[in-house]
């Protein structure tokens, strides 16, 4: 045998540098880069052997640990998950921070290697600094908080160990059934320590992903259920987008005659113009797409998880009716719902499936265009919204008096609505631009009004809705799609609560823009509070005596040394847009918004919440009481 005498780290490194991917016939490195925090857990292994010898990887370093995972999860998103970043951490705290991207990863089955430090194996120096003392067990560290959000994980505490923990966590990455995060922990002491590897270990690695096809029987069946349907409907969720199914599901439409409609992770793979899309399904649907859906009597689950957004909490379809159809490469997400079940890869399945349903067409007729007729006038009357300080009726009714909605207006120096920005911003960036978000209100206003031109320019995480991935995120989508100009759409609350890779995005001139709509305070929950009866109750950004917040976030990013805007009107926006594209460096666009400007749920957006059985507030009683009648045509599982 022969071999070659490493630390573990070094054989890290070396390893990664060899795993390639094999996709349609392209065969590409899978680790692109590596983004770091060095601390003592880290810095003397990891950081020595990169230091040495980084090969072909990328060294970023990041400025928070959730930060850098999330800039890697949307790195790897938008390249649908064809390449990742690696992150390394120190053990304790720094590893503690990567509990929440981890989570957003495995939430929304995105492969990343992570690789936070662990305390000593020998135990010598026990307690380390940072090391958390368990008295039951001297086995448990900080990095057992990983394991409930890592789709595979491993504690290396030899280094020998590493060649078997390496080879599985690539294998998990790389199925498209099981992508998600791969944790792999070593100790501190052992990152350092050598050992002779076999050189086969790291000769070039391919990791092929073949597209699974569907089975004669799986096929036959499924063109059983459409054959049979009157109007069958197709979900178009997140796995159509990463199968690239794009064509074939156009095709198939248009064919047919069947409407389309999309969950968030699912936006984009189909540009909105196409006749048959009738936008974004469920609590944040459109009219149009939420209206097909309660007429379909075969729901077409394409590469989706069916979360309670899509189906409004199992309410939206026709559930005495409806049956499903459900293509999934993952076998757990095909039996949802009741489905018929065709466990396979969407592209290649409607492929198949295509020619076999020859002189079928849906009963749908000319509802499609009617319907979609119908949404587009919506929108255009939310792009046009103007407030008033007499009677003005926002799209969120009845929670604010006229007399607080002035006193926004007044505090933050604004009369801008959040629909009419948005729009506006939908309208003046170019179409091949890709935005990104994750949470608060405009997730919501997204899924609904945005129009993506061309595929793969809506990127969503909500899948964990995670707060703080919108800043972070749009580092890695630039690090993805370094042509394009990329924009994240963030709320005040998101901003404040993570955008700490802003910097690294400002410091490694990758230029992002940041689209802040602030309306000072939580904006979306402040809604959910008051729709169910309750109070506006420390959801609003006041201060002790009950002055709205109101933050300078233009010079926070210009301290950081972006360019950043002042935008509180549709001429002030479409201006610093324009100059924004201008730029060569990061920028930030202020936008004051008022609160209550943001859509609202449209037909069938119902949500099923944990509403308070027992209050004195008849308003909540009210809200109880909705909600046991709405589950009565609810299904149970
Ligand atoms: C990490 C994290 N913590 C908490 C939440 C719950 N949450 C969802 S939206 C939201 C408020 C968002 O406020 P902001 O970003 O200002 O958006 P707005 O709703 O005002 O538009 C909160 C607290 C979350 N999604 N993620
Ligand atoms: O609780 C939440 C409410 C949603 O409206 C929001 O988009 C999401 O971020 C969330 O966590
Ligand atoms: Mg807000």
């Amino acid at each position: 045998m022969k071999t070659i005498r490493l630390t573990t780290a070094q054989a890290l490194i070396k390893f990664l540098n060899q795993q390639y991917i094999h996709v349609d016939g392209e065969e590409i490195p899978f680790v692109e880069g590596i983004f770091n925090i060095f601390g003592h857990g880290n810095v003397l292994g990891i950081g020595q052997a990169l230091e040495s010898d980084p090969g072909h990887l990328k060294v970023i370093q990041g400025k928070n640990e959730q930060g850098m995972a999330h800039a890697a999860i949307a790195y790897s998103k938008q390249l649908l998950r064809k390449k990742i970043y690696a992150i390394t951490t120190s053990s304790g705290p720094g590893s503690a921070n990567l509990v929440t991207a981890a989570g957003t990863a495995l939430a929304n089955n995105i492969p990343v290697l992570l690789i936070p430090a662990d305390t000593y194996a020998t135990r010598q120096p026990d307690p380390v600094l940072q090391q958390i003392e368990q008295e039951h067990s001297l086995a448990i560290t900080t990095n057992d908080a990983l394991k409930p959000v890592s789709r595979y994980w491993d504690r290396v505490t030899r280094p020998e160990q590493l060649m078997s923990s390496l080879i599985r966590a690539f294998e998990v990455m790389t199925d498209p059934a099981r992508s998600g995060p791969a944790t792999v922990c070593i100790s501190q002491d052992v990152e350092g320590e050598a050992f002779d590897f076999d050189e086969k270990f790291f000769v070039k690695r391919v990791h092929y992903i073949d597209r699974k096809p569907a089975s004669n029987r799986e096929l036959k069946g499924a063109a059983e259920l459409i054959k049979a349907s009157k109007k069958p409907l197709i979900v178009v969720g997140g796995g159509a987008k990463y199968s690239e199914a794009r064509d074939i599901l156009v095709e198939f439409s248009e064919k047919y005659n069947v409407p389309l409609v999309e969950t968030q992770a699912g936006k984009s793979t189909i540009e909105h113009s196409f006749k048959n899309n009738l936008g974004g399904l469920g609590i944040t649907g459109t009219l149009a797409a939420n209206k097909a859906a309660q007429q379909a009597d075969l729901v077409i689950g394409v590469g989706t998880r069916y979360t309670d957004f899509a189906t409004s909490s199992k309410t939206i379809f026709n559930f005495d009716e409806a049956k499903f159809l459900n293509v999934n490469v993952s076998r757990m997400q095909a039996y949802k719902l009741d489905g018929y079940q065709v466990v396979a890869d969407a592209r290649t399945t409607f492929e198949a499936l295509t020619p076999m349903l020859e002189g079928y067409e849906s009963q749908f007729g000319n509802t499609i265009t009617e319907l979609k007729e119908e949404w587009l006038a919506e929108r255009d009357r939310l792009s046009k919204v103007t407030f008033s300080r007499e009677g003005f009726v926002p799209e969120i009714k009845d929670h604010f008096s006229q007399e607080v909605l002035n006193e926004y207006a007044d505090a933050l120096g604004t009369e801008f609505a959040q629909t009419t920005a948005l729009l506006t911003i939908n309208e003046t960036i170019d179409p091949d631009s890709i935005i990104i978000c994750a949470a608060g209100s405009l997730p919501g206003d997204l899924q609904r009004l945005w129009h993506s031109s061309v595929p793969n320019t809506y990127h969503l995480e909500y899948g964990y809705s995670c707060m703080g991935y919108e800043v972070s995120g749009t580092l890695g989508l630039k690090l993805a799609e370094p042509s394009k100009e990329v924009y994240t759409m963030v709320g005040d609350g998101s901003f404040l609560m993570l955008h700490s890779e802003f910097v690294t995005a400002i410091q490694y001139n990758k230029k992002i823009n940041v689209l802040l709509f602030d309306n000072s305070g939580y904006g979306c929950i402040n809604n959910l509070q008051m729709d169910f009866g309750g109070g506006s109750y420390f959801c609003e950004f006041r201060t002790d005596d009950n002055q709205i917040l109101n933050v300078d976030y233009a010079k926070v990013a210009e301290g950081y040394g972006a360019k950043s805007y002042r935008a509180n009107t549709v001429e002030e926006l479409k201006a610093a847009l324009e100059d924004a594209k201008k730029q060569d460096c990061s920028t930030l666009i202020e936008m004051k918004v008022l609160p209550k400007t943001m859509t609202d749920g449209y037909d069938g957006s119902w949500w099923n919440l944990g509403v308070s059985e027992v209050s004195d507030r008849e308003g909540i009683q009210k809200a109880y009481e909705f909600k046991q009648e709405k589950l009565k045509n609810a299904k149970q599982y």
